[in-house]
């Protein structure tokens, strides 16, 4: 998962995009890229390795110039995360000079790759799906324009091709050389995007795109609303905001998992806070909790800190028993999944969390995680619970069991590497070590996130093995199995 960001302001951008970008931090650590556009309509461009505060120097945010600005952070699902060509945002000379980020993953990247060389004779030079992306938009773009002028018709236009060709989840923020600002979002809404605006004190407006409202809220502009599955905003170099639905059938159909892990709980994601569906999330699972073991068997409920916190508070509130934090963080190792590489994740979990033995003591802890993935944090925190001294340990997710690919943004690719496929769950607990193991139904998870809205599906294919694009056949995963990062 990526985060992204765009703004048309009426000052200098570069340190606001900055400081949404640190706020962004926690949807990707791989690397990270800023570009804004100066009154010349000339790019500037940093990008680096890497996180936020070590990739951008004092030098890279002076040469920055420019009222319009975008900006990235990465979590690779395409081609590698160590590779620093591949990180955003990717640029284009032609038409007008195009730069663009995305968040997403695109699921028919061969079909596009034969495309764009045959047909369209583009060359892409690395193995990103934001690059070919990015190509599509350009020869879309190309095939539009009539004259010199660029209209913002002929720019939605583009989109409905660009949503005509590629497949997959896509949130996009692009910048048009000498034009403006354009952002769409893929016709199932899968990943995120949020408009807000402000005035400035002598009236004009500045606008901003972003992966979360958190983003909006911290640079006091007003929430405008969530970019419709589908649709496109097109905002100009003056503060116009043009937009224009360009998806045949759009229906929203939100990632799960973001609600469930992604995401800062103090965002507000398609009208609903984060904070409040891990509320849910505990509160369903607590009744789960209830019907598969005797109360009388849990001392304290436990959460892994950070993200589980919400959820295994709401827990130990309704089951009526005692919250307790036994494991401690540390603050500047960062999170621990959206890391690449198997050995660096399990190094990190034991760098991160620590057990305080006084809390385990001959104690019958329930553990409340917001998800199990590879297990990897899992069989650590069960280990530290048991060399703490616990007595029996009952392990949670405020998540069903994932035993499916996630292709739309998330990277787990692969189906071995799930703890939870093609196991049930009493083998899950036998693989990590717990005496017992609990996992939120499905359906008590889709009530949880979409309670109180008129959201009718969420993208839950890492549960239940459905996903909403129709390119995702066995072939497909098979292939992404055999190919992508791991
Ligand atoms: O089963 P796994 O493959 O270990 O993945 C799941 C774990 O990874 C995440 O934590 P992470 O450390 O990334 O972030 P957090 O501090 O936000 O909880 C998530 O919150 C789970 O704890
Ligand atoms: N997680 C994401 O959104 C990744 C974006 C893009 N697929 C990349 O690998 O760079
Ligand atoms: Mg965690």
């Amino acid at each position: 998962m990526c985060g992204i960001v765009g703004i048309v302001s009426t000052d200098p951008v570069n340190q606001q995009i900055y400081d949404s970008l640190l706020l962004l931090q926690h949807r990707g650590q791989d690397s990270t890229g800023i570009a804004t556009a100066d009154s010349s309509s000339i790019f500037h461009i940093a990008k680096a390795k890497g996180q936020v505060r070590e990739a951008f120097r004092t030098r890279d945010m002076r040469a920055l110039l420019g009222n319009m600005g975008l900006g990235h952070v990465r979590y690779a699902t395409k081609g590698a995360a160590e590779r620093e060509e591949e990180a955003q945002p990717f640029y284009v000379n032609a038409p007008y000079g195009i730069i663009l980020v995305h968040n997403g993953n695109l699921t028919n990247t061969r079909e596009l790759s034969t495309d764009l060389f045959s047909i369209d004779r583009r060359h892409v030079n690395s193995a990103s799906d934001t690059e070919m992306l990015l190509n599509v938009l350009a020869t879309e773009l190309q095939g539009q324009i009539k004259g010199l002028e660029l209209d913002p018709d002929q720019v939605f236009e583009a989109v409905a091709q660009v949503h005509e060709r590629v497949e997959g989840s896509y949130a996009v923020i692009a910048m048009i050389a000498g034009y403006g600002l354009l952002a769409f979002r893929d016709p199932f809404g899968i990943r995120p995007l949020i408009l807000g605006r402000r005035l400035t004190e002598a009236g004009k407006e500045e606008w901003i795109v972003a992966s979360e409202s958190l983003v909006l809220e911290n640079g006091d502009y007003e929430i405008v609303r969530d970019v419709a599955p589908g649709e496109a905003i097109f905002i100009t170099l003056d503060g116009e905001m043009i937009s224009r639905q360009c998806a045949k059938s759009p229906v929203l159909v939100p990632c799960s998992f973001e609600y469930v892990y992604l995401a800062r709980p103090d965002s507000i994601m398609n009208g609903i806070s984060v904070y409040e569906a891990r509320l849910r999330m505990g509160d369903r699972l607590a009744g789960t909790v209830e019907q598969h073991m005797p109360l009388g068997d849990i001392d304290v409920v436990m959460p892994i800190p950070d993200s589980s916190r919400p959820a295994a508070m709401q827990v130990a509130q309704k089951l009526g028993i005692e919250y307790r934090e036994g494991f401690f963080k540390n603050r500047y190792v960062g999170r621990t999944f959206i890391m690449p590489g198997q050995a660096q994740r399990r190094k990190s979990v034991r760098q991160k969390l620590n057990a305080m033995g006084t809390e385990f003591a001959g104690k019958n802890i329930l553990i409340v995680d917001d998800s199990i993935v590879r297990g990897t944090t899992s069989k650590e925190i069960v280990e530290m619970a048991r060399a703490a001294g616990a007595n029996k340990v009952t392990f949670s997710s405020a998540a069903p069991p994932v035993r499916f690919p996630h292709v739309y943004g998330i990277n787990m690719p692969s189906r071995s590497e799930l703890i939870a496929h093609g196991r049930k769950i009493p083998e899950i607990a036998a693989e990590l070590g717990a005496d017992h193991m609990i996992f939120q139904e499905v359906d008590d998870l889709q009530a949880a996130i979409t309670e109180g809205t008129s959201i009718e599906r969420l993208d839950m294919s890492c549960f239940t093995g459905e996903y909403v694009t129709g390119s995702v056949t066995p072939e497909y995963l098979e292939w992404v199995e055999r190919t992508q990062l791991s």
